[in-house]
């Protein structure tokens, strides 16, 4: 046995080969000549998990010795993309798993691609929270992610005639090799049903949630291999399970579906994640969503801290729980529900622990994507929940009346109920409310926080509102994701840097080395040749690798202005028709990015991006100095071979709307140079590059406040006065680029004139005209370019989520790393 389980743990090419062959044969149960690419994936995938599991038990069994503070990362989404790279590249056996697949005949990359993302996450807040469980893990932090096992990840994007379709994403058809079913994990979570009072054995009034139906939630954990491998935390993913999987009464009586329905709807609350990005949905499911994995989770804290513990008061010290935005902050009400329901705290107590224990993260001030339930729909989904939100309004408004709040409109403001209309719930209130600390993602958010949506609870309550920027794993988006600018670096400045990002700082002085900057190019080079196979592939466009690879990635929404771009496009397409002579730097626009399948503004824009690549792309008169392309179905394993291959990064978001953007980091750390506004975490970009190496354009956050404000702004005029951006907008709406429908674009000239162009598009036009004719002209000087792309790459240290997890950890949880002790 003790061999055995020696070979299990070998991290050499030939323990490694071995082991591959025993789990295909006796896991996969295939013959190796039989094998396919995914078999082998899979065979690769459990001989990982081999090497991973003991020290993952060390770890935990480290923090039940210790009896650790956790930090309990609660978020609906985790947006992981695909492991087995990562698990190997952070064990450190990447190289020893090529070769022992070489010997097998078989190629590392093939096998890797065969692997389905864990798409379980829509955008930016999905990443981060992905990000931060890779360097909670190798900080050593003890880290736990809860959320839910979605069944069906975030759609499959396909284009058909330019438009978005979207597909079922089926990323557990042919089963995660990473997860363990924990069948005994299992708890009930209730929805409906009505709240009893009684009298408790002192005569206190209580409460009991009674005829309520019952679901179960059962865990899935998947291991989190932090950078080195000594530290392997856990993702606790919910399913949901019915209490009876047949209704046999039904069944008997023929009513078969009727038998199954319970099973059907239980399980449809952990089906399939919703698409929204950045839009309230409203819908009832969500917010079941919503409450199922909070539930769940809270009761596992419970579960776990009561091991070790009797009494609640040390709960604020053993347990810090972050809220990922307001998605999970019904946890709040739960938390006092669990407390002074079952386990009889006194009211004020119970507050106290409970807002001790919480921390809430806002990562938008968009009006439409601030949730706020129908009161209606918690009283009857959640009847408990209700009067806890009642008591909590209750009293918050009474502390604030008694500490001179007389202004009813600011209370009202403060109120964790919105009067107006069909009353609702602010979940923004009541995550400020129930937390010891709320942050936003960039010191600019940060501050417009403090001015607009929590400036009354920033009044009340002056030193909750901290500022933690966000940040990027430098294990996948700079390791894994380009190898070739990875090694040239760790040859000058050694591999510290991967744990430590800020020594990539010691490149600044290679930025004038003509060696290191051929070295550089060379790099990134590589890494668009590798594009341009990808593209060529995906949507059949042929690019020149020597052309700028002008890049935007991202979720498509009007606030991030894919509509500048592209009007941007059309104009220097027309610039290129009406100067031939004109030696043209050629330039490959690049775009990708998926639409929320009700957001019908969005698919427009994307189909008008398509539509003008049609015409583009197929002009001789601009051969290849110009080319269009949108790639289909962005998502993580996308982003790590467009991001390395970025010569320009888009980060055009009208100021004040992108609370932070981590698209931007990613991309300036592998060495491309930004366009963009002062909005969100561009501003601390800027500081850190220095404002020679990026390229800002546009209005400040407090002169679009301005403008909007003066309500004197008048699109219509800015077109008139806007030659080239008149003609272009003169050829969307007459139909060059739509001749099967002239007026496709209607809805898209309407929103920029009569509807009052609110993402001023119209107004940025001309600025963001001037900053790309400086990139295009500064490419022209590859030696400067490279230079200011080596001052990118090394000015990024700080960017690392390390860095961010570490301030989280010292500023709001009060958690410390925690060496584990790995036996045998
Ligand atoms: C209710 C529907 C819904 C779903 C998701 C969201 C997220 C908060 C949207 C999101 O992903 N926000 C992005 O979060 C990133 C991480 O902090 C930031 O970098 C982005 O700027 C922000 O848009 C809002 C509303």
């Amino acid at each position: 046995y003790k061999s055995r389980e020696i070979e299990r743990r070998s991290l050499d090419v030939d323990g490694l080969k071995r082991s591959f062959l025993e789990w295909l044969v006796y896991s996969v149960g295939k013959d190796a000549r039989a094998a396919t690419r995914r078999d082998w994936f899979h065979t690769v995938a459990l001989a990982v998990r081999d090497r991973v599991v003991d020290r993952w038990m060390d770890t935990t069994r480290s923090y039940y010795h210790e009896d650790a503070k956790r930090v309990y990362y609660l978020s609906l989404e985790f947006l992981i993309g695909r492991l087995l790279t990562n698990s190997l590249s952070n064990l450190g056996i990447i190289n020893e798993c090529r070769q022992a697949l070489d010997r097998l005949g078989l190629s590392m990359d093939d096998v890797a691609d065969s692997e389905p993302d864990a798409a379980l996450g829509n955008g930016g807040l999905g990443r981060l929270a992905a990000c931060f469980l890779d360097s909670m893990a190798s900080q050593g932090l003890p880290g736990y992610g809860y959320g839910i096992r979605y069944e069906f990840g975030l759609f499959e994007q396909r284009f058909e005639h330019g438009w978005q379709v979207e597909y079922p994403e089926q990323w557990l058809q042919f089963g995660n090799p990473w997860e363990f079913a924990r069948p005994e994990v299992l708890y009930p979570v209730q929805f409906y049903g009505r709240v009893e009072e009684f009298r408790d054995s002192v005569g206190e009034r209580a409460y009991r949630w009674v005829d309520a139906d019952r679901v179960l939630a059962m865990a899935y954990d998947t291991p989190v291999v932090g950078y080195g491998g000594d530290t392997i935390n856990t993702l606790r993913l919910w399913s949901a399970r019915a209490t009876r999987d047949f209704n046999f009464g039904h069944f008997n009586d023929g009513a078969y579906m009727k038998a199954v329905e319970q099973k059907i709807l239980s399980e449809n609350l952990s089906r399939v994640l919703y698409p929204n990005d950045a839009t309230e949905t409203g819908k009832e499911l969500r917010f079941k969503q919503e409450y199922f994995f909070t539930s769940a989770s809270l009761q596992d804290i419970l579960r776990r801290y009561l091991q070790h513990h009797t009494s609640f008061d040390n709960l604020p010290n053993k347990a810090a729980i972050q809220l990922n935005d307001t998605h999970p902050a019904i946890g709040i009400a739960e938390l006092m529900r669990l407390l002074v329901d079952q386990h009889a705290l006194r009211w004020d107590a119970a507050w106290e622990i409970t807002r001790a224990t919480f921390a809430y993260t806002n990562h938008t001030l968009l009006p439409e994507a601030l949730e706020a339930w129908p009161v209606r729909m918690v009283e009857r989904v959640l009847p408990r929940h209700m009067q806890i939100i009642y008591e909590i309004n209750a009293k918050f408004l009474n502390r604030s009346k008694a500490r001179g709040t007389g202004d009813n409109a600011k209370l009202s403001r403060l109120s964790l109920i919105d009067e107006r209309g069909d009353r609702r719930v602010r979940m923004g209130n009541l995550a400020f409310l129930g937390s010891h600390k709320v942050n936003g993602v960039s010191a600019l958010h940060t501050d417009l926080m403090k001015q607009t949506v929590f400036a009354d609870f920033h009044e009340e309550f002056p030193d909750r509102i901290n500022n933690k920027t966000n940040g990027i794993t430098p294990r996948r988006w700079l390791k894994q994701a380009n190898p070739a600018l990875s090694e040239l670096i760790t040859s000058r400045i050694g591999e510290g840097w991967i744990s430590d990002l800020e020594q990539i700082g010691a490149l600044k002085e290679k930025a004038d080395d003509l060696v290191f900057r051929e070295e550089f190019r060379r790099a990134k080079r590589k890494n668009k040749k590798r594009l341009a196979a990808y593209i060529a592939r995906q949507t059949g466009d042929e690019v020149q690798v020597d052309s700028i690879f002008d890049v935007q990635v991202k979720r498509m929404h009007e606030y991030k202005r894919q509509l500048l771009n592209v009007l941007h496009t059309v104009a220097l397409y027309n610039e290129m028709r009406d100067n031939p002579t004109v030696s043209w730097v050629p330039v490959t626009k690049i775009f990708a990015g998926k639409a929320a399948p009700s957001y019908h503004m969005a698919k427009l824009i994307i189909k008008l991006i398509n539509d003008v690549a049609k015409v583009v792309n197929h002009d001789p008169s601009v051969h290849d100095n110009l080319k269009v392309v949108y790639l289909p179905n962005y998502n993580v394993t996308a982003a790590e071979i467009i991001i390395p291959a970025a010569d320009i990064s888009e980060q055009i978001s009208t100021a004040g709307m992108e609370a932070s953007g981590t698209g931007n980091m990613k991309l300036a750390l592998n060495g491309a140079l930004t366009i963009g506004t002062l909005d969100g975490a561009n501003v601390e970009i800027r500081e850190h590059v220095g404002p020679d190496n990026i390229f800002i354009f546009g209005m400040t956050a407090d002169e679009v406040n301005d403008l909007r404000a003066s309500g004197g702004f008048n699109p219509r005029e800015v077109i008139a006065s806007n030659p080239s951006l008149k003609r272009a907008l003169d050829m969307i709406s007459t139909g060059v680029f739509s001749p099967d429908d002239r007026n496709r674009y209607h809805p898209i000239l309407q929103a920029l004139t009569d509807g009052g162009d609110h993402f001023l598009v119209t107004a940025d036009f001309a600025d963001y005209c001037r900053a790309q004719d400086a990139a295009m002209e500064l490419y022209r000087d590859s030696e400067e370019w490279t230079r200011k792309a080596i001052l990118n790459t090394a000015s990024m240290g700080w960017f690392s989520s390390d860095r961010t997890v570490n301030e989280y950890a010292k500023e709001i949880w009060d958690v410390h790393p925690v060496k584990p002790v790995h036996e045998g």
